[in-house]
């Protein structure tokens, strides 16, 4: 069992025929049915933008002084811009330990105070750079990720619009990660990220070269493969709502961080989620017979209005 390589290029070029994206649509999908993660690539994001990215998170974490990161650390809803999710904050527990700073969609909508999901970003200042990099970065995975969701429409033989009405706004999240390096001698389960499935529909992750850090539950339920990062690719995984979506058939697939070396890891996952408003049911046409829940809104599965039964 391995992590399949699928290359997108030949989905994203106007000039291939249907039979040929087709045939990428499906090389997709099987990997989805089968392990749920798969490097990307053939993306069209050019490597240097990978680069900077990684390079302007470190920056951020080594050299933002204390105070920069106190001044936009996450706030609870209804303190100012603060929705609970936006912002740096520092994790330590039994179970994980990593700094992380959250960036997601901003909505229209009332406030100061915001609710819960729709309050403002947070950006750091150091790097000055960061801001733009995010934002550039940001963009090319919003519409690869609308492309990605218009190839599983077609492997899945689904109307495009199914897909497309229900991520053109996609309530995304960025995040940059440091798990801190552990001394020889120290702890080694301090560093990393409990077993956990993601929450949406597709993470897209950009990490720095360590290796090791991020295992992958195998299908059989009990090996852990070593996710390890693929120079130029994108490390892909589907998440719970897609999930829910296909009825079960792509998997949102276990997975957690241990991160045993001396440096720090730099780890940058982009959330690719669905609309605020976007219906979460079974899509396929056999959706009543393995439906798991009625449907409800994603802002509802996001706040935790609504415990989503998957
Ligand atoms: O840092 C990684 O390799 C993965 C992080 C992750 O699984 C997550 O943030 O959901
Ligand atoms: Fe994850």
């Amino acid at each position: 069992m391995h992590i399949p390589i699928i290359d997108f290029s030949a989905f994203l070029d106007s000039t291939s025929s249907d039979h040929v994206k087709l045939e990428v649509a499906k090389n997709l999908d099987q990997a989805c049915r089968e392990v749920g993660f798969f490097y990307l690539s053939g993306h069209g994001i050019d490597p240097s933008l990978f680069s900077d990215m990684l390079s302007n998170a470190k920056q951020f974490f080594t050299t933002a002084s204390t105070e920069e990161k106190d001044r936009i650390k996450v706030r609870p809803s209804g303190e100012g811009t603060g929705d609970d999710s936006r912002g740096y904050r520092v994790v330590e527990r039994a179970d994980a330990g990593y700094e992380a700073v959250d960036f997601l969609r901003e909505i229209e909508t009332d406030g100061p105070p915001y609710t819960r999901g729709l309050g403002r970003n947070q950006w750091p200042q150091t790097p000055e750079s960061l801001r733009s990099t995010a934002e550039e970065y940001t963009t090319h995975l919003e519409t690869l990720g609308v492309a990605i969701m218009k190839a599983f429409a077609l492997a899945l033989d689904v109307p495009e619009e199914t897909f497309a009405s229900r991520v053109d706004q996609s309530f995304w999240q960025l995040r940059l990660a440091a798990y801190p390096g552990v001394p020889e001698g120290l702890d080694q389960t301090k560093s990393g990220l409990y077993q956990h499935s993601d929450f949406g529909i597709l993470t897209f992750l950009l990490t720095d070269d360590h290796k090791g850090s991020l295992k992958v539950l195998a299908p059989n339920g009990e090996d852990w493969l070593s996710a390890d990062p693929v120079p130029g690719a994108l490390i892909c995984n589907i998440g719970d709502m897609l999930s829910v979506w296909t009825d079960g058939i792509y998997k949102s697939t276990q997975h957690k961080v241990l991160h045993t070396s001396q440096d720090m890891r730099i780890s940058i996952p982009f959330f690719f989620d669905p609309n605020w408003n976007a219906r979460i049911e079974p899509v396929l046409g056999n959706a009543e017979k393995k439906s798991k829940g009625e449907g409800v809104n994603y802002k509802d599965v996001f706040t935790g209005a609504i415990k989503y039964p998957y």
